[in-house]
């Protein structure tokens, strides 16, 4: 429990900002504890009212030694109190369920937005290692998780702990003896609640692990469904489905066991106790050492006492349950963002020279780029060819810093592109991956995604820039047709090409285009190398290409081959030299 790193402590921490809000609840779950005992202490006294009338003790006090001699205005009088103190039992409960209930749902809103923004924060590699369902499911799930234990549990403890002292306090006002009787099972159910609380914790954390493989295994299936269709894998997966559940119903039964078994064992300590009072205290009773009155708000009272305890066990299970999930969540919230985004911010537009320097770089143990050197003179074209797997892709990905290089720099108008701001300098490229991501809103809104505010006009230019007004056009509802989810309405070309005006609109100072397929039609690649002349006017462009003639007007071409700079020239300077790109040529143009 004393570890820094405790989930409870963390969330309290996390929660400082709401400390007016927890306040305020505490306050009110312990007034309407406190008016929640009353009614056992009217009972009592309405029976010392009846037994010993004129001698009873409101006749004796109502405040120091002013009392009600008359007793029926002692029941009246005790009447009225009655209903003054369910009024204020109601009023209290009322107002801490609001405010537990309110206070759950803010810091779980809080908390999923500061996760999420975090989440975005990371870097690449971080998800390459993680299922998107696991992720999403802590997103979600878990800390939906919060809700339960924040709403009633953490009322319920202070309520025990309240009821017990209030309680006791009566007790040993009462029959100290007595009282030390009632108390004796309480150290046996606190024990007993922890010790289960300590198996649970393991539990329901592998719980949460097996919703989060359930997620992950949904949304990859969900996501291959035209695969699993094409295959008729259908069976195939849906076992992989029925595995993920059914290790979620098995871990859920394995706490299962453990939760249920808390009540039944806290009840036979409440026993103990009660049972010595009802003895006991009857005993004294009749040995006139204690008042009816008396005996009978005891009877009533080590219920209230002992009774209460029971709910521990139900708070410990959602306790663990909501510790679990609030380890995975501020735990996504603790994973070090490793490629910063602060650093300097840049002023205007930058020129769009670049230098890369004996740039190296592996993803994990595996080299992908060696001693890549090459300069890029603001506003020139250069090409990057050659096979599939040279790292081509990998060049401009280091470019965007999606991943930290591991030996040499890049740098960006004679400045490193580690030092700036990551905002900043991603500002200064377009980009237009092999695979981009449209949004499920319309035409207009993928092409302005990025461009916020960008009127209608630019939205066509650019459109026409890149050469979709024509597809546009024949949408039924032009600019307005929504793409459906990641533009599954359109085809692989045509979202290709809104992302590329999407890119146009952004009016970067750096273009990248990494195209994904050499498997483009003349018609098609006459479009790109139109739009591609076009759209490199004025600006520095990077282009990825596996059709040598779509990029054979370059400024410089560079051949890579497992990681390296094999050739770079112009197009007429690479034919001259009669290498592997003069060969590839030969052989795409089928000369060879
Ligand atoms: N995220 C990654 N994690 C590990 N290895 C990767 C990752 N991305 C790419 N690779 C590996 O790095 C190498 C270079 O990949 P890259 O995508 O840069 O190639 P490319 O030249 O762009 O290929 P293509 O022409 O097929 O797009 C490949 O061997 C690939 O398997």
């Amino acid at each position: 429990m004393s570890s820094p790193s405790h989930p409870l402590r963390q969330l309290l921490a996390y929660a400082r900002a709401q400390r007016g809000q927890v306040r305020l609840a505490v306050l009110y779950s312990t007034l309407n504890k406190f008016f929640d005992i009353l009614p056992e202490v009217l009972i009592g006294t309405a029976v010392d009212v009846v037994v010993r009338g004129e001698q009873s003790f409101l006749a004796k006090n109502i405040l120091v030694g002013v009392g009600i001699s008359d007793t029926w205005h002692q029941l009246l009088f005790l009447g009225a109190l009655n209903v003054v103190i369910w009024g204020g039992e109601s009023l209290f409960q009322y107002l801490y369920e609001v405010q537990w209930r309110g206070l759950a749902q803010d810091i779980q809103h809080r908390l999923r937005l500061d996760a999420y923004a975090h989440v975005q924060k990371l870097e690449l590699a971080f998800f390459e290692n993680q299922r998107t369902g696991a992720l999403m499911s802590v997103l979600n799930d878990d800390i939906n998780q919060l809700e339960r234990f924040v709403n009633s549990g953490a009322n319920q403890i202070i309520q025990v702990v309240c009821s017990s002292v209030m309680v006791s306090a009566v007790f040993f006002a009462l029959q100290p003896g007595l009282a030390l009787i009632a108390l004796l099972p309480v150290p046996l159910i606190l024990f007993g609640a922890f010790w289960f609380q300590g198996r649970l914790a393991p539990r329901y954390r592998e719980v949460r692990e097996a919703a989060g493989d359930v997620s992950a295994r949904l949304n990859m299936n969900l996501l291959g469904l035209p695969t699993i269709k094409a295959y008729t894998t259908e069976d195939f997966e849906a076992e992989h489905i029925r595995q993920a559940s059914d290790a979620y119903r098995q871990a859920n039964a394995r706490a299962i066991r453990i939760s249920s078994a808390i009540t039944p064992v806290i009840r036979m300590a409440i026993l103990a106790g009660f049972t010595a009072t009802l003895i006991y205290g009857g005993w004294l009773t009749l040995q006139g050492k204690l008042a009816v009155g008396a005996y009978s708000v005891l009877v009533f009272l080590t219920q209230r006492l002992l009774w209460p305890l029971t709910g521990l066990a139900e708070v410990a299970d959602m306790y663990q349950r909501s510790m679990a999930a609030t380890q995975r969540a501020l735990g996504l919230l603790a994973t070090p963002i490793n490629i910063a985004y602060e650093g300097r911010h840049l002023g205007g537009r930058s020129r769009g020279e670049l230098r890369f320097e004996q740039l190296g770089f592996s993803y994990g143990e595996q080299p992908t780029l060696h001693d890549i050197s090459l300069t890029i003179k603001a506003g020139e074209t250069a090409a990057f060819v050659g096979s599939t797997g040279s790292g081509k892709s990998t060049l401009v990905k280091l470019l965007l810093r999606f991943y930290e290089p591991q030996q040499g720099r890049i740098l960006l108008d004679d400045e490193p592109i580690a030092g700036l701001n990551l905002q900043d300098l991603r500002r200064q490229l377009g980009y237009v991956a092999q695979d981009s991501f449209l949004t499920d809103g319309t035409i207009a809104d993928n092409i302005a995604y990025g461009t916020p505010g960008a009127s209608d006009a630019q939205i066509h230019a650019a459109a026409r820039q890149a050469e979709c007004l024509e597809f546009i056009e024949k949408l039924p509802l032009g600019f307005a047709t929504r793409v459906g989810e990641r533009g599954q309405k359109l085809s692989g070309g045509q979202r290709q090409r809104l992302a590329l005006a999407r890119a146009i609109l952004k009016n970067p100072a750096v273009l990248i285009l990494d195209e994904a397929t050499s498997a483009v039609d003349n018609e098609t690649e006459a479009a790109i190398q139109r739009s591609l002349a076009v759209v490199s006017q004025g600006r520095t462009t990077l282009v990825i290409a596996h059709r040598l003639s779509t990029v054979r007007q370059a400024h410089c071409i560079h051949l890579l081959e497992n990681g390296r700079i094999v050739e770079s020239g112009t197009h007429e300077q690479l034919l001259v030299r009669r290498g592997a790109y003069a060969a590839l040529w030969r052989l795409q143009t089928g000369e060879a």
